[in-house]
């Protein structure tokens, strides 16, 4: 008998079958369960509130400052994430008239092939997948960024997790892998937050543009209710969706003749002209050396008058570049695990840099 027959066994003597051989189910504790661990404090709750209420007005031209989210590229020792929005959240207090600065506290990570899956799902980067720790650890993380008045900003994968974090989280991404996927669109159509749609790997816009319609629908679907139980969840729609541009196959996709056919593209799906656009990923040809550069390039054609760009994305940590994930003992502090990111110090200079270039702009802004 092997490993995981010895596991399947065993969990089938606690009652808990597998429903198919091979299959092993280990139990997690129901959302609610998990919220009363590691409660929301009521000054956490009205801070998500006001960052998803100034990320609407954002959308809206009600508040004339520029989104920009930015933090790790992934979370992986939730010590280091901390150092960092400490770092930030002073930083945030020195640019917030003119920036709305939220934090990446990424926890899933979509693959294209196969890899590490995030904190979340293999919190001690052994592959024993220690979900139920992975879920708590996220949990305690992002508490703790709220409290230090930070909003989170995350990309939303794996649909039941939605049910355990939802509460804490202003901003989400759907990620260039998954906004075609029907199951991304639903489960945007009910979050609570502020969703940002990625164009496709390939560089269409299709996706991206046909999933802000999709989620702006009521769907009914599959989910956890707070018990942790299977249920139909009913969503209402969620109207507030906007496109990011992250480059593709044939390279980036931020010029302003880019942007120029996002906007159209926007226009006619009747959906508002809301872009945001990643520094990283292909619009820095995967090169996160090239990110300063970019920014830049796109606080120029905002200096130009440009009016749907409404944010921007930065894949940052608190040491440049990024290192394999091999033996979770021999890591570097503070370096990705996954894409490469600039470090603290530059970070701070393009956010300093860009709060001064939006200043004269500011009022242009609004509606
Ligand atoms: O942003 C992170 C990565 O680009 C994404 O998760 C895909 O990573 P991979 O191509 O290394 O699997
Ligand atoms: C995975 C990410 O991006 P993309 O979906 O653009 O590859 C990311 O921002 O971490």
């Amino acid at each position: 008998m092997n490993e995981s027959d010895n596991c399947a066994e065993q969990l089938a003597d606690a009652g808990i079958p597998g429903a198919e051989p091979g299959l092993v189910y280990q139990p997690l504790p129901s959302p609610r369960l998990l919220h009363q661990r590691c409660p929301l404090s009521a000054r956490g709750r009205q801070q998500v509130v006001t960052a998803r209420v100034s990320l609407r007005r954002i959308l809206q031209r009600q508040d004339p400052r520029l989104i920009v989210v930015l933090g790790p590229c992934s979370v992986h020792d939730p010590a280091a994430a901390l150092d960092y929005a400490e770092r930030l959240s002073e930083l945030t207090i020195r640019v917030d008239e003119t920036l709305y600065v939220l934090m990446r506290v990424y926890v899933e990570k979509p693959r294209t092939r196969v890899g590490w899956k995030g904190l979340l799902s293999d919190p001690y980067l052994d592959g024993t997948a220690a979900l139920d720790d992975g879920l708590e650890l996220s949990r305690r993380l992002m508490l703790d960024i709220t409290e230090l008045g930070l909003p989170v900003a995350v990309e939303v994968l794996q649909p039941l997790v939605a049910p355990y974090l939802q509460d804490i989280i202003a901003w989400s991404a759907v990620g260039a892998r998954t906004s075609e996927s029907q199951v991304h669109r639903e489960l945007a159509s009910g979050l609570p937050s502020v969703v940002g749609f990625k164009n496709g790997t390939d560089g269409s816009l299709d996706a991206a543009v046909n999933a802000m319609v999709a989620a702006g629908a009521p769907h009914c679907f599959p989910s956890l209710d707070q018990e942790g139980r299977a249920a139909t969840v009913h969503t209402a729609g969620n109207p507030h969706t906007h496109l990011i541009l992250r480059g593709g196959r044939n390279g980036p996709n931020y010029s302003p003749a880019d942007v120029e056919a996002a906007e159209r593209a926007l226009r006619e799906a009747r959906l508002p002209e809301n872009i945001l656009i990643d520094v990283s990923h292909e619009n820095s040809c995967r090169d996160h050396r090239r990110q300063g550069e970019v920014m830049r390039a796109v606080a120029s054609q905002i200096e130009m008058g440009n009016r749907s760009i409404v944010g921007l994305m930065l894949e940052s940590n608190l040491v440049a570049g990024k290192q394999a994930c091999g033996n979770p003992q021999g890591l570097r502090y503070g370096m990705s695990i996954t894409d490469g990111c600039i470090d603290w110090e530059t970070t701070e200079a393009l956010v300093l840099e860009l709060a001064e270039r939006m200043r004269p702009g500011l009022a242009r802004r609004l509606a």
